[in-house]
């Protein structure tokens, strides 16, 4: 890529889309192109082939994709497979029409079996079966690395597929129901704050900001309490409106037992422009050995720290990092998925790329975006 290589950055809006565009203004490219998905709906053929045959990009960036936490991957399956399918579809097959140099593809960690051997390293891809909270989607991930090889080894092009562990940054989303966990917790335990501190200022800016089942800041103060109770953020006021409340307890999903490994957009961000930049895909050999599981290589990158936390600890250290005082209990009900997905980066390390923000740290960055 030279700086006035035009490059297609899908998902603009989005976490990593955001972070894409910015890491690459920074380094100086600046003929960057994109749409909205109200723009450009990339589930749709005609409409994703019309775009390229007009804008003709020559490297693409593919960080658009129907997106979510646990619940809403476990909730919306059919919309996960199909619109993931639909889009990775499209735009990688106009990709090879269109004769782009190089397409990055955007998978994540969940493409790996439940039960992996930790640290997972990039051939235990297809080894056992899938997690099955987000089986649809990370179906539609593998059909995007393998989609990605095939036209690699077919029509000799150079498309790239890196999959990153969880991430959470600027422009993440903070949807109570159908978020990751980290902007979840920052969000409840901020809501959590405010309500112990009867701060109704904050409670109510927060829901104008972003309403729940309808609700927003003009609600009533019992209307909110009884929203955000059905959500994990549980308070009474004991002496009815305007009093502070005597107890706010915060809702964690699942046991609390679940490892997870957190990465900074801005530094997945850096990861996919260092990738473009430094490696290409076009030796794409799987070993021949007669009657053997074809080595899987080349067919993509992790992305990650290499570090993981529980999500008990993570927990904790989102109500220091807040400030909230009140308690946290674990529901059980709710679901835990995989119970360990630690990426192995060794790959990435080699490349010469090492992760820069530390959870404590982006945990600060990401309460400060959010308040701001
Ligand atoms: N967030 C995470 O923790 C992880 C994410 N990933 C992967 O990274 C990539 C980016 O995820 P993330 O940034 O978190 O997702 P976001 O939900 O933040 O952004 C997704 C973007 O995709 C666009 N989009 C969705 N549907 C369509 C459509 N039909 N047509 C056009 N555009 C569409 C949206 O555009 P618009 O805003 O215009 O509607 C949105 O900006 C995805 O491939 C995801 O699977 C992988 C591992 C972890
Ligand atoms: C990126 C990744 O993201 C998803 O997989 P996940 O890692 O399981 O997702 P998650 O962030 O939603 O949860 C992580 C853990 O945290 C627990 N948890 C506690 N409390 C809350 C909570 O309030 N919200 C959420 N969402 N989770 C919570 C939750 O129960 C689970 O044990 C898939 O999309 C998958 O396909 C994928 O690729």
């Amino acid at each position: 890529m030279n700086t006035n290589s035009k490059i297609y950055v899908a998902g603009h809006r989005g976490l990593v889309g955001s972070a894409i565009v910015n890491n690459l203004k920074s380094k100086g490219y600046s003929n960057l192109v994109y749409r909205s998905s109200s723009e450009l709906d990339l589930r749709d053929a005609k409409s994703v082939a019309a775009f390229f045959e007009a804008e003709k990009p020559e490297y693409v960036f593919l960080a658009a994709a129907k997106v979510g936490g646990i619940v809403a991957n476990t909730t919306y399956r059919a919309d996960f497979i199909y619109e993931n399918l639909m889009i990775q579809n499209n735009v990688i097959h106009q990709a090879y029409v269109h004769g782009v140099k190089k397409l990055l593809f955007l998978g994540s960690t969940c493409i790996y079996p439940k039960n992996c051997p930790q640290p997972m390293k990039e051939e235990y891809l297809l080894t056992d079966v899938l997690e099955y909270t987000n089986e649809p989607y990370a179906i539609a991930k593998i059909a995007g690395i393998k989609m990605c090889e095939s036209y690699n080894l077919q029509y000799g092009t150079n498309f790239i597929s890196v999959m990153p562990t969880n991430l959470y940054g600027p422009n993440d989303n903070f949807d109570l129901e159908k978020s990751h966990v980290l902007p979840a917790l920052i969000r409840k335990m901020h809501l959590g704050k405010a309500l112990e501190q009867n701060d109704w200022k904050t409670v109510r800016a927060d829901l104008n900001e972003l309403p729940i089942e309808g609700v927003d800041g003009n609600a009533s103060e019992a209307e909110i309490r009884a929203v955000l109770g059905n959500y994990g953020i549980n308070s009474s006021s004991p002496f009815g409106g305007g009093q502070e409340a005597d107890s706010v307890r915060v809702e964690i999903w699942g046991s609390g037992k679940p490892m997870r490994e957190f990465l900074w957009s801005e530094d997945m961000a850096d990861a996919c422009v260092f990738i473009m930049e430094h490696r290409d895909f076009t030796d794409v050999t799987p070993s021949a050995v007669e009657g053997e599981r074809p080595e899987v290589r080349n067919t993509h990158i992790n992305i990650g720290t290499g570090e993981d936390i529980s999500i008990k600890d993570l927990a904790y250290l989102v109500k220091q990092t807040v400030g909230f005082k009140g308690e946290l209990y674990f529901n059980s009900d709710k679901p835990d998925g995989t119970m360990k997905k630690l990426t192995d980066v060794s790959k990435l390390k080699e490349l010469g790329w090492e992760y820069q923000v530390n959870l404590t740290k982006g945990l600060k960055q990401a309460y400060h975006w959010y308040l701001f």
